[in-house]
C-alpha cells in the first residue's frame, strides 16, 4: 500500500503539491490525472526519495522509501523512461539493475520477452532507441525485481496503440495477483479503461478522488440519448412516464436513466437503434474541476485561421 499523507512541496514560494493525502490500495490500480503542471511528477519523486517534501510523508507498504531495505524488490520506478545513460544498451541496463537487486541474469531475459523487445534490439544502444522502446525498457526494469508496488509517471507515452492495450493489459493483471499501482497521466481516456480509482489533481490539490461511479455520480444530472425506428411514439411513453425529453441529432435526450428509457420503449413497442448514457460524463468532470488550472479555455476553442490570428 502506498499512503501520501498531508504532502507539500513549495520550490521559493511557489507551491508545486499543496497539503495533498491519498492511499493507493493493493490489488487497485489507482490513476493519478491532471493537466500539465498539475503536480502529478513532483508527488511520484517525493514518494521514491528524490524529491525532499516540504511537509508531510509518503510511506510505501509502512516505510519510507529510502528505510526499504534493497527497494527494487518491493517498489517498482518508472519516472522518466529517458534518464537511462544513452549508451548503454536495453540489455546493459537491465544486466546491471538485476545485479544490483541481486537476481539472476536469466531475470533479465524474462523481462525483454515481457515488454516484447526482440534481442536485437536489446544490443542497440538506448540513444538510439524510439521512445515507445525507452518505455518499455522502462516498464521491464521497473518490474525486474517482482515488486509489490508499481509507480509509473506517464507510462503509456510513446506507446503506439497496441503497446497501450498491452500495457493495460499487464498492468490489470499485476494488480489482479495483488500489486499496487500507481499510474500518473495527463489524458482522461488512457486513465479511465485501467484505472479502478482515480485521484485528479489541480494546482498541486486534490480535487476529487474514488471510482469511476462515486466521480460520476458528481459528474452532473443523469441523461440519456436514444435513437429509435418511432422516435415520436417513444416520446409521447417517455413523457407519459413523467420524463423530459428534447431532440438530440436524430434522437432524443431524455433526462432520465437508461434503464428508465428502456422501460417506455418496451411498454410502447418501439424498437430502440441506439441507446447510450448521455450525462456529463468523466471528461466533463475532469475539464470542470481543473478548469482553473487548464492552459487552454475549456468551454470556447477557437481555431486560428490560417494567418494566425483568431477568427
Ligand atoms: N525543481 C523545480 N523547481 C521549480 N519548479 C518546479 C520544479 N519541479 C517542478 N516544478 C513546478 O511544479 C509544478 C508541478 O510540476 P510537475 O512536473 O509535478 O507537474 P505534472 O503534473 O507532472 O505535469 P505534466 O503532466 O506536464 O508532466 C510545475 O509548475 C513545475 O514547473
Amino acid at each position: 500500500m502506498i499512503k501520501v499523507e498531508g504532502l507539500t512541496r513549495k520550490y521559493g514560494s511557489f507551491t508545486a503539491v499543496d497539503d495533498v493525502s491519498f492511499t493507493c490500495q493493493p490489488g487497485r490500480v489507482t490513476g493519478f490525472l491532471g493537466p500539465n503542471g498539475a503536480g502529478k511528477s513532483t508527488t511520484m519523486r517525493v514518494m521514491v526519495g528524490l524529491t525532499p517534501p516540504t511537509k508531510g510523508h509518503v510511506t510505501i507498504g509502512g516505510l519510507r522509501y529510502h528505510d526499504i531495505p534493497n527497494p527494487g524488490r518491493h517498489v517498482g520506478v518508472l519516472l522518466d523512461a529517458s534518464a537511462q545513460h544513452g549508451g548503454r544498451t536495453g540489455r546493459e541496463v537491465l544486466t546491471l539493475g538485476a545485479m544490483t537487486m541481486g537476481l539472476p541474469v536469466s531475470r533479465v531475459d524474462e523481462m525483454l520477452e515481457l515488454v516484447s523487445l526482440t534481442k536485437a534490439e536489446a544490443k542497440r544502444r538506448i540513444r538510439n532507441y524510439s521512445l515507445g522502446m525507452k518505455q518499455r525498457l522502462g516498464i521491464a526494469h521497473a518490474l525486474l525485481g517482482d515488486p509489490q508496488v508499481l509507480i509509473l509517471d506517464e507510462p503509456a507515452n510513446g506507446l503506439d496503440p497496441a503497446g497501450i492495450r498491452w500495457m493495460r493489459g499487464l498492468l490489470k493483471s499485476y494488480a489482479d495477483r495483488g500489486g499496487t499501482v500507481l499510474l500518473s497521466s495527463h489524458l482522461l481516456h488512457e486513465v479511465e479503461q485501467i484505472a479502478d480509482e482515480m485521484i485528479l489533481i489541480g494546482n498541486g490539490r486534490i480535487v476529487a478522488q474514488g471510482d469511476r461511479s462515486t466521480l460520476l455520480a458528481g459528474a452532473g444530472p443523469v441523461q440519456t440519448l436514444v435513437t429509435s425506428l418511432d422516435n415520436g411514439a417513444l416520446t409521447a411513453a417517455l413523457t407519459n412516464a413523467g420524463h423530459a425529453v428534447e431532440p438530440a441529432g436524430h434522437g432524443l435526450r431524455v433526462h432520465a436513466a437508461p434503464v428508465e428509457v428502456g422501460r417506455a420503449a418496451l411498454s410502447a413497442q418501439v424498437v430502440l437503434t441506439d441507446l447510450r448514457d448521455g450525462g456529463a460524463g468523466l471528461e466533463d468532470l475532469f475539464l470542470e474541476l481543473t478548469a482553473d488550472t487548464q492552459r487552454e479555455a475549456t468551454g470556447s476553442l477557437q481555431a486560428p485561421t490560417p494567418e494566425g490570428t483568431v477568427a
